[in-house]
């Protein structure tokens, strides 16, 4: 299903509509990886994986959707022009890998379509059966934070010498190429201050991306974004650019969803997207997640409800989530959704 034909702006909701108003957002997808066996610790983190091991991806990929996802994120989130330039790698070998990120999700999307095809939906694992709904491949674009490999997404500082010019020369190729790479829509994520937000909205309309996109932030307290602006500053940002067709929330704990769903929705009419982490923390020095307040799956689906009512409608997870927990969120919007109907 190609949502290119729609206004951006209008291209997520249209796409809600037919999905029955709500759609499952997959889980993390680097720390999945990791529990896979790969090792992360890297400047590329997981786009390292793009190099080593695409098959790995793809079945990452084919598990979130095999746990009822409709959205996958590819591999791109620190997948950058300048990272694989620093590894060696020509400009030329960095744009085919970028591409190569969404590449490996629509395979997956493929290979998940033909086995619904196929019928075999009746292996027990695969008991979410949603058959042919309607599938959409984002594009991940991490923050410059996340290139810069020492969790500074977390602290949205990027210092003063870094300005709004810099941002979008830093964003602007890669941005171009993964518009160009067949995915559905672009997702921009763990977004850490409204200068960033700022650079991609501007991008958008001076590149002229026909694709729509989501502008995602992160918090640590709930209120703001790691930078100290306001939640409501970023996200009016996104509800200012006509081709942000959803707003919301990553990487940031399930007990701060609520709220800051509340607060974005203040300020746009816009879908809103909410895949927090697992409640952990990211150390960026020892580059290690520490499991202070971390969800089990269980107490994960139990905030559900009350995204839903605050007006989220697009729901997923994100680091040291699982195709479990996608699981879980998914049979809980199905039974929610069955109940309204
Ligand atoms: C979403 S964070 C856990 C990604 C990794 C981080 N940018 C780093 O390289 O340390
Ligand atoms: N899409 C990325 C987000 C990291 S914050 C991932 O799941 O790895
Ligand atoms: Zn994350």
């Amino acid at each position: 299903m190609s949502i290119a034909s729609v206004e951006p702006s209008w291209a997520i909701s249209d796409f809600l509509l037919k999905s029955g108003g709500y759609a499952v957002v997959d889980g993390g997808l680097a720390t999945e990886l990791e529990r896979h066996g790969a090792d992360l610790n890297d400047p590329l983190w997981s786009a390292k994986c793009l190099i080593s091991s695409p098959h790995l991806i793809r079945r990452v990929h084919l598990d979130y959707l095999e746990a009822g996802a409709s959205i996958i994120i590819s591999a791109s989130y620190q997948a950058t022009i300048q990272g694989f330039e620093a590894k060696g790698l020509s400009r030329d070998e960095a744009e085919v890998l970028l591409r190569r990120s969404v590449e490996v999700a629509c395979e997956a999307r493929d290979m998940y379509y033909e086995t619904c095809t196929k019928g075999s939906w009746d292996d027990p694992k695969n008991e979410v059966n949603l058959g042919q709904r309607p599938i959409l491949v984002a594009a991940s674009v991490g923050s410059y934070g996340a290139y810069l490999a020492d969790g500074s997404e977390y602290s949205g500082d990027y210092g003063k010498s870094v300005t709004l010019e810099i941002l979008k020369d830093f964003h602007r190729r890669r941005v171009q190429v993964l518009a160009d790479s067949g995915a559905d829509l672009i997702a921009f994520e763990t977004i850490p201050n409204k200068l960033e937000a700022k650079a991609y909205a501007e991008l958008l309309e001076e590149e002229d991306i026909k694709i729509p996109a989501w502008f995602s932030f992160n918090s640590k307290d709930g209120i703001n974004a790691p930078s100290g602006d306001s939640i409501s500053q970023c996200a009016s940002i996104a509800d200012s650019c006509g081709h942000v067709a959803a707003v919301g929330i990553n990487c940031t704990p399930p007990r701060y969803i609520h709220g800051l769903i509340q607060s974005i929705k203040k300020v746009t009419n816009k879908p809103i997207v909410v895949y927090p982490n697992s409640g952990e923390t990211y150390d960026g020095i020892q580059k290690k997640w520490v499991k202070s307040a971390g969800v089990e799956d269980e107490d994960f689906v139990s905030y559900v409800g009350e995204w839903l009512e605050a007006g989220a409608s697009l729901i997923g997870g994100c680091c040291r989530t699982t195709p479990n927990t996608i699981r879980a969120l998914s049979r809980t919007l199905l039974s929610k959704s069955a109940l309204s109907k």
